[in-house]
């Protein structure tokens, strides 16, 4: 029987609440909050970043914190770990680190060395996609520590913040771009 449910992407639509003026004036803020608390919704949307579009994955990697929420959960579903990619100051031992701007400031983030198994295939992830700083920086330090990152996958992309365009020839997948 053919499948009635609507497309992910009216799935997500439904379930993000735009947020004027947060966390600074000016900025519309896509809270997905809706989402990770709708079981049926969020099961639709991992079913999509499960398709197995970037080939085989040997570890998912989240960009704290939002990313957390979406890369565990996904890799669950995978049957993979998890890396996390952490704000600064806060992974023990060994770390590579980078600092970026993003659409509301500056942030570094940091891997932790020895995380990722050499060559390792790593699908990065997080619930939105803006300027792109967050994920080129993650994508780089990922491959710093000895990933082969496959793609970049999000839920939510903001089209006119030009982050596809930053991220260049890495593969960028999200299940919903708004203006
Ligand atoms: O494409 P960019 O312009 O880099 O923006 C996207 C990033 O911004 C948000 O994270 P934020 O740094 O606000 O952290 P949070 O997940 O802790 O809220 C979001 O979760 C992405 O990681
Ligand atoms: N407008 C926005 N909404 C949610 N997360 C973001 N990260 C960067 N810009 C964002």
């Amino acid at each position: 029987m053919a499948d009635a449910r609507p497309p992910v992407a009216g799935v997500v639509a439904a379930h993000v609440r735009d947020v004027p003026d947060f966390p600074q004036p000016g900025v519309v803020f896509k809270d997905l909050t809706p989402l990770f608390v709708a079981p049926e919704a969020w099961d639709r949307v991992l079913t999509a970043l499960a398709d197995g579009r970037h080939g085989e994955v040997d570890l998912v990697a989240g960009v704290e914190a939002r990313g957390f929420v979406v890369g565990a959960a996904l890799a669950r579903v995978l049957g993979t770990g998890f890396v996390p990619v952490r704000k600064a100051g806060k992974l023990p031992g060994d770390v590579v680190a980078a600092t970026y701007g993003l659409e509301y400031g500056e942030a570094t983030i940091e891997v932790q060395t020895g995380a990722v198994p050499d060559g390792s295939r790593v699908l990065l992830v997080d619930d939105v996609l803006a300027t792109g700083g967050t994920a080129v920086a993650a994508w780089d330090l990922l491959e710093r520590v000895g990933a082969r990152v496959v793609g970049f996958d999000v839920v939510v992309e903001l089209g006119l913040l030009g982050g596809r365009d930053r991220l260049g020839v890495r593969p960028v997948r999200s299940l919903l771009t708004v203006g």
